[in-house]
């Protein structure tokens, strides 16, 4: 039996927008619910495009988009929250990820502060405090890197991950 070892590529001319997207569903990731607050205002919009950079200063990226209606209170606060989401929070990042008015979105759950004076949300997963240190635009998006001054941890919570355009639990191992 002959097995080839080269994968089966389609030859395109160009990766259309909506192939782009329709393969970028099926990549898994954490939801998150980014928020700001200072001179530009509170906003908070929810994301997926967000990722570790380096723990040595410890620093993560945030995919903006420019056209979203909170860019300029995040790029004028230079601070912002990454509030990771656990399985209780599918309502709570639809909402964040929608057209809802700001106050509305934020009175729909519970939030502290830890040193930048971005809204922490009180049960999140995890929460990242940072500094935002640099932005980049790429296309149509903005780069936010950032640096992480406080962490809060909720270590009892079950995860949640976005997949194929909907909401999965991620439940952590419970010891028995
Ligand atoms: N990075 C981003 O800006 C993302 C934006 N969204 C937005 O949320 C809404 C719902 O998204 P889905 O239900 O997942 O369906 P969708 O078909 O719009 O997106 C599928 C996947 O493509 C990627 N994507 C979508 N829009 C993008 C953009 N403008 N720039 C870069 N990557 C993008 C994401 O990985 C997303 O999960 C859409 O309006 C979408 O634009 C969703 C995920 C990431
Ligand atoms: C699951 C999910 C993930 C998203 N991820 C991102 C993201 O990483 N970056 C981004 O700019 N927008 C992302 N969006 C879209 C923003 O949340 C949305 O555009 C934001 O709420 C701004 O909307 P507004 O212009 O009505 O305020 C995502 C939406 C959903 C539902």
């Amino acid at each position: 039996m002959t097995v080839s070892d080269k994968p089966v590529v389609e030859k395109q001319a160009a990766v259309e927008k909506q192939n782009y997207r329709d393969a970028m569903a099926r990549l898994g990731s954490a939801v998150n619910i980014i928020t700001t607050d200072g001179p530009g205002g509170r906003a908070g919009f929810t994301a997926s495009a967000v990722c570790s950079v380096t723990d040595s200063p410890p620093t993560l990226l945030v995919c903006l988009n420019r056209s979203a209606s909170v860019h300029s209170a995040f790029t004028q606060n230079q601070v912002l929250c990454v509030n990771t989401l656990a399985d209780c929070h599918e309502s709570l990042s639809n909402l964040f990820g929608g057209k809802t008015p700001m106050q509305q979105r934020f009175e729909a759950a519970e939030w502290a502060r830890l040193a930048t004076g971005s809204p922490v949300l009180t049960n999140a997963l995890v929460s990242f405090d940072c500094n935002v240190t640099q932005i980049t635009s790429v296309g149509t998006h903005d780069i936010l890197i950032c640096e992480a001054v406080a962490l809060r941890r909720n270590d009892d919570s079950h995860g949640l991950v976005y997949f194929d355009r909907r909401y999965h639990p991620l439940m952590r191992q419970t010891a028995c």
